[in-house]
């Protein structure tokens, strides 16, 4: 079990939001980040008012670009030191891994997840040995590194597998040497993604971009040889944006294609969060609650939101369905939001004031997030697993045999069940040989 992690990124201020002087609403310490209505800065009557001036959210990780000039900026570095190594050292483990950005168009999402010229992102500083790139655009999958060449077929089907879980048919799949040839595939399929310019961002991503990694590991367990294939996704987001009524008709199905999935995203993890704190609750039943325990801050706001707007009273609450089909882009990411993946959101947010509004429903968003409770395990292979689990029950038979001899030194009262300990021992040792055998030839 682990939760998924939660990291907030607040990027400089733009042009535009600089003009007026760049009054900030966000403020980060340590793993606190502050949001402050400055709408209500300088009125008297705030006494009675239910609007809280001041929100506080905790998260995993909390990193502030807004200046390299101040001391706590967080570089393109320190966010791979910290996610790019975790994400890394999650598939060296054998788990599958998933990191998605999220955040209102022109956050930063497009430059943590791919980076610039000048400054590398996650994803390039991540890249090794196999790559799979696609986009979802209007709710339809593209191949983003289809050669030219090669006949295109512009719309891939998503299906899925009984325990390798959902996955893009047909997806090209490219094997690299190097990280000069990851990197070189990384440009192709970002130069073949889809942008548009937005109110607030001129070169905004119109589409989903899912770039993933096969991190397959040779290894010799106990003589053989096996592998060890994890997974690591690298999502960016397309930003959530509000419809302009002067789009035109294909802007217009982009953006509610856009947002239909974002809307389906958190439903999804709304719903995941909801259950995951309905078994943490059902287990803590009967262990004493503990109030004020460690980041009570965010515990004291998700449960809040987690109601789900308020009601969300006592008994007779069932868990709830997870939407997963409703949108390409959560069926997709079935696995790595409550399935078998270790998880990282990164959401990224603008620290000015005019995105008050935005910015408060990404901080809620990504509140919703780290309650999400997933499964991950190791991806080994079944026969080698098989095999390590039979030689571990030999062992325990064996030590249960040498104590029954040492407490019962009398012949006559051990036979019996020394004999049929020993059996299932020649047993398993008989099974162990037999797939050996198998998984060798
Ligand atoms: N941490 C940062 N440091 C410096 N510049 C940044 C940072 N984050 C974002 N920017 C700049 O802000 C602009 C918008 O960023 P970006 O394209 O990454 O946004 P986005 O969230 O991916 O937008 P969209 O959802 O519309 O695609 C870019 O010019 C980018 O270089």
């Amino acid at each position: 079990m682990a939760n998924v992690k939660v990291a907030i990124r607040v990027r400089p201020l733009n042009a535009r939001e600089g003009v007026d002087g760049g009054r900030l609403a966000v403020q980060v310490e340590d793993k606190l980040v502050r949001i402050k209505n400055t709408k209500l800065d300088g009125r008297q009557d705030v006494h009675g008012d239910s609007r809280e001036k001041v929100l506080e959210f905790g998260f995993d990780y909390c990193y502030w670009s807004v200046s390299p000039e101040e001391p706590h900026y967080a570089s393109q570095e320190e966010v791979f030191q910290d996610l790019g190594v975790s994400v890394l050292a999650g598939a060296s483990e054998g788990y599958n891994v998933c990191l998605f950005a999220y955040g209102q168009t022109g956050t930063g999402k497009t430059y943590t997840m791919m980076g610039t010229q000048d400054s590398m992102g996650l994803t390039p500083r991540i890249c090794q040995v196999r790559n799979r790139f696609l986009e979802i655009y209007n709710e339809r999958v593209r191949d983003l590194l289809r050669g030219r060449e090669r006949k295109k077929k512009d719309s891939l089907r998503v299906r899925e597998h009984p325990e390798k879980g959902p996955y893009v048919q047909d997806l090209s799949q490219h094997v690299v040497s190097d990280y000069k040839q990851a990197v070189e595939l990384l440009e192709e399929g970002i130069a073949n993604r889809i942008t548009a310019a937005t109110h607030i961002h001129d070169a905004s991503s119109r589409s989903h971009a899912i770039f993933t990694i096969q991190y397959t590991q040779a290894i010799l367990e106990n003589n053989l040889p096996s592998e060890i294939v994890s997974k690591i996704h690298l999502v960016d987001l397309a930003g959530s944006e509000r419809a302009d009524p002067h789009y035109c008709r294909d802007r217009l199905t982009e953006g509610s294609n856009i947002n239909k999935s974002l809307v389906t995203l958190g439903i999804v993890i709304s719903a995941l969060a909801q259950n995951s704190q309905m078994s943490s609750s059902c287990q803590s039943i009967n262990s004493v609650a503990s109030e004020g325990d460690a980041g009570s801050t965010v515990g004291s706001h998700t449960s809040s939101l987690s109601g789900g707007g308020g009601g969300g009273g006592g008994g007779g609450r069932r868990h709830c369905f997870i939407p997963y089909r409703d949108s390409v882009l959560t069926w997709l990411l079935k696995d790595s939001l409550g399935g078998n993946s270790k998880t990282i959101m990164i959401a990224t947010v603008s620290p000015s004031c005019r995105s008050y509004n935005e910015t408060l429903s990404t901080l809620r968003y990504a509140a919703h997030a780290r309650n999400i409770v997933n499964k991950p395990r190791v991806n080994e292979d079944a026969s080698v697993r098989l095999i390590r689990e039979l030689r571990e029950e030999i062992d325990r038979l064996k030590s249960m045999l040498l104590s029954f001899e040492m407490r019962n030194p009398s012949p006559s009262l051990s036979d019996e069940r020394d004999g049929s300990l020993s059996d299932m021992v020649l047993q398993n040792e008989l099974k162990v040989e037999r797939l050996i055998y198998q998984t060798s030839h």
